[in-house]
Order: C-alpha cells, then structure tokens, then sequence
C-alpha cells in the first residue's frame, strides 16, 4: 500500500522591518511565492487523495456486489475449459454441458485454471474454486432457492399433482391441520414411473407453490462417483436441508441405493447398503410435521428393497404413468405454449398419432417442429412440421431398435 506524502511545512521567513523598502518588499514577494507553491503542492494532495478514495470506493462498491452475488446461494457448478485474456474463461457445465464465455471475479482471476471445478452463478460469473469436499459435497446436489417449475407446467397427471400436494405441499403450509387431527402425514413420498413423465417436476413445483429451497440428489451420482463417501453425502444432504428449511428433498433413481439385497458381498454392494441405512436412520430421526419434506423418484419400482417402503418412510406412493390421449393434447399445449403455432394444428390428431411418447419425448416434438419450421424458412410452425417431427421421430427410433440389433448379434 502507498503511503501517504508528508504535508509540506509551513513557509516561515524572518523579515526585518528595519530593512529598506525595496529589499522588504523583494523578501515578502519571496515569501508569498513560497506560500503559492505550497498551496499548490497541497492541491496536488488534495486531488491524489480524492482519486485515491474514488478508486477505494468503487473497490468496496465491487466488494460488496461479488459478496451479494456470494450469498445469493444458487450457484452450478462447472469445469473451467479455458483461461483467455481480459479476465475471461470459457467453462462447461455440468449437467447439461453447455460450453459458455464469461467473467471471473477479479479476486480470483490469478488461480484460475483449465481443468478446475468452479461455483458459477446464474450468468455463469465464476463465484469461486471449489475444493475437493464442497466439490463433492456439490456434485451431487443440485439446490435451487425457488425452481420456476408450476403445476400450470405439468399436464396430463392432475390426480398425481393432487395427490403430491396433499401429502407434501398441505403438511408444510397448514402442519397445525394434522396436529389437530393427531396424525402424522406421510414421511416420505414415492414416485414410480417411466422416464420422463414429470416427476421431477412435480417435485420441483411443489418446492415452488411452497417457497422451499429444493435440494436434489441422484442416487447414481451416490454410488458411482463417491465410493465410501455415499453415507456421509446422504448426512450432508439432510444438513443441507436443515440449514434451508423449508426444503424440499427429492432423491432421484432411489433404486441406486436401495435395491434388493442381493446374495454377493462385494464391497461395492456393502457401500450401497451403508448409504441405504444411512438415508434410512436420517428418516427415522425426523420429524414429519417439520419443516423438511423428502420426496423420492424411481424408474425401476420392482427392484426397490422393501425395507424403504415401510411406515415412517417411503410410505405414500404414487405411480407417475405416461400420459393418455388427453394428457399428450394437455402437454402438447403446454410445450407450444410459446411456439407461434398456425391456426391449422390439430392438437387432438397429433394425440392420437402419439400413443407411447412421454412428456419428455412430447416436448422434444415441439421442439423438432418447429426446427422444420426454420428449416423451411417460415416463422410460423404448421400441422405439416409436426407431422415431419413425428415422422422423423419414428424413423429415428427405429434406426436405433435396428442397431442396438445389430450389435446385439454381432
Ligand atoms: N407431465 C408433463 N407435463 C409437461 N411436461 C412434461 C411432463 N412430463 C415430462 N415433461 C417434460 O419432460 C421433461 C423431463 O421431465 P421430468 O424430468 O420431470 O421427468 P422424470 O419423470 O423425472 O424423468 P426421469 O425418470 O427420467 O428422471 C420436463 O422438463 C418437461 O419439459
């Protein structure tokens, strides 16, 4: 840090009064220039110091903003793929790998490195190098303050959302209903179904109806990536809910951690285990009417152990099936929603030429029809772009059918 200059000393000049006239006068025109450069070198000060404390505050302005930026918790993490000049690097995403450009705070633009797991925020600022134990801590997590995901969003399975808000929304808004009542509501509530039916979304809009911070954990990334760490992950996981109630848990690919016992020993099976029993003693230590939720999703029903499907845990379930005819027409809406859609789609035809698709494979639909629709230079997406979406669908899946087959039998 620079220091600060000195003051200049006053200017002191002894005048004899007995001198003549004209040497007095030499002698106080001296002493006066003296005054004036001192003045002047005062001045000089004066502004140093102004542009030092101009350059101080905008320093604690920057402070200030990159701490609020800091607290505002709902940071992703991603990789950092290169480091450019002007303190700008270019990181991937995980989860979606989505390759983005952006800034890095200059606090830590000197450590940054190709190669580290970083904090991102919301406009993928770099927020800070993680260390291998929130690295891991934060793999595994995905925790959003307020997911923008609304029942209005989900079509196709009213009597699932009714029952997920009955037995997670209704215990956190109104818990005093089921205290005058004398019961416990459900522990935890199980979703069952195929791919991409919306369950994580029903989570994530329950987490929104009810302003809780939604914490999501996948079961896979548990056992595969953090081999004997899965037990503590799963302490973390009800700390971290504890520390942001409300929350809204949900654990994904449940089946990960809680298959059937099998008859091997491996030490991988005994490590699944330890992280099942884990879940299962952070469950039973809970308290249902508080403020924590946990919701569970799996594709893969038949192959859960029993033991999670006892009362006090798991113990409402509710089955998230592909949508009917009228659920592919609701969830076609919802995804065209903001499609400039011709007046000629036949939403219904589309419907029935649907049978099958998830409400994943729907979206992806729209998506693709209106990729026909830049494709065929119109801003407008027609009947015909839907037909050559599903077309293409079709013809795609069965490529695929044809060579999975094939490697099969090579
Ligand atoms: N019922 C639905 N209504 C509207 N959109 C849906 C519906 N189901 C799925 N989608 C669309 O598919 C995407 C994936 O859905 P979601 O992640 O909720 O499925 P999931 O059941 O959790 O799947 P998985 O079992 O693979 O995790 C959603 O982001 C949404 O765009």
């Amino acid at each position: 840090m620079s220091r600060s200059p000195s003051i200049p000393d006053r200017p002191h000049r002894d005048i004899d009064s007995d001198l003549p006239d004209d040497e007095r006068l030499e002698a106080l025109r001296g002493h006066y220039e003296d005054l004036v450069d001192v003045n002047d070198q005062l001045t000089d000060q004066l502004d140093d110091a102004e542009d030092r404390r101009e350059r101080l505050r905008e320093k604690v302005d920057r402070v200030e903003r990159e701490n609020e930026t800091l607290k505002s918790s709902s940071l992703y993490i991603a990789t950092v793929e290169d480091v450019l000049d002007d303190d700008q690097v270019i990181v991937k995403q995980h989860g979606n790998n989505q390759e983005v450009l952006t800034d890095v705070s200059s606090r830590i633009v000197d450590s940054v490195e190709p190669g580290d797991r970083v904090a991102v925020n919301d406009s993928f600022a770099i927020q800070s190098i993680l260390d291998t134990e929130t690295d891991a801590r934060a793999q595994s997590m995905e925790i959003t303050e307020k997911p923008e995901v609304t029942y209005a969003d989900i079509g196709g399975i009213d009597e699932q959302v009714r029952e997920v808000r009955e037995a997670v929304e209704q215990p956190l808004i109104e818990p005093e209903l089921f205290n005058e009542v004398g019961i416990d509501p459900p522990s935890g509530v199980l979703l069952y179904g195929p791919p991409g039916t919306g369950k994580t979304m029903l989570a994530k809009a329950v987490a929104n109806e009810t302003d809780a911070t939604f914490i999501k954990m996948a079961g896979s990334e548990l056992v595969r990536k953090f081999i004997g760490e899965g037990s503590r992950l799963v302490r973390d996981l009800f700390e971290m809910a504890r520390e942001r109630q409300p929350a809204i848990i949900f654990i994904d690919e449940i089946d990960a951690i809680a298959t059937r016992r099998t008859e091997s020993k491996t030490s991988g099976d005994a490590e699944v285990q330890r992280t099942m029993m884990q879940l299962l003693s952070e469950m039973d230590g809970f308290e249902a009417r508080g403020e924590i939720r946990i919701i569970a999703a799996t594709n893969r029903f038949d192959m859960l152990d029993r033991a999670i499907l006892r009362p006090g845990r798991f113990d409402r379930l509710i089955e998230v099936p592909e949508p009917d005819r009228d659920g592919r027409e609701q969830i076609l809406q919802i995804h065209t929603r903001n499609m400039n859609v011709a007046d000629g789609v036949d939403f219904g035809a589309l419907a029935d030429d649907t049978e099958g698709y998830s409400g994943a494979e729907i979206e992806s639909l729209a998506t693709e029809a209106g990729m026909f629709a830049i494709r065929n230079e119109r801003n407008e997406v027609a009947h015909q772009d839907f037909a050559d979406a599903l077309e293409k669908i079709e013809e795609d899946d069965s490529s695929d059918v044809i060579s999975s087959a094939g490697y099969f039998y090579q």
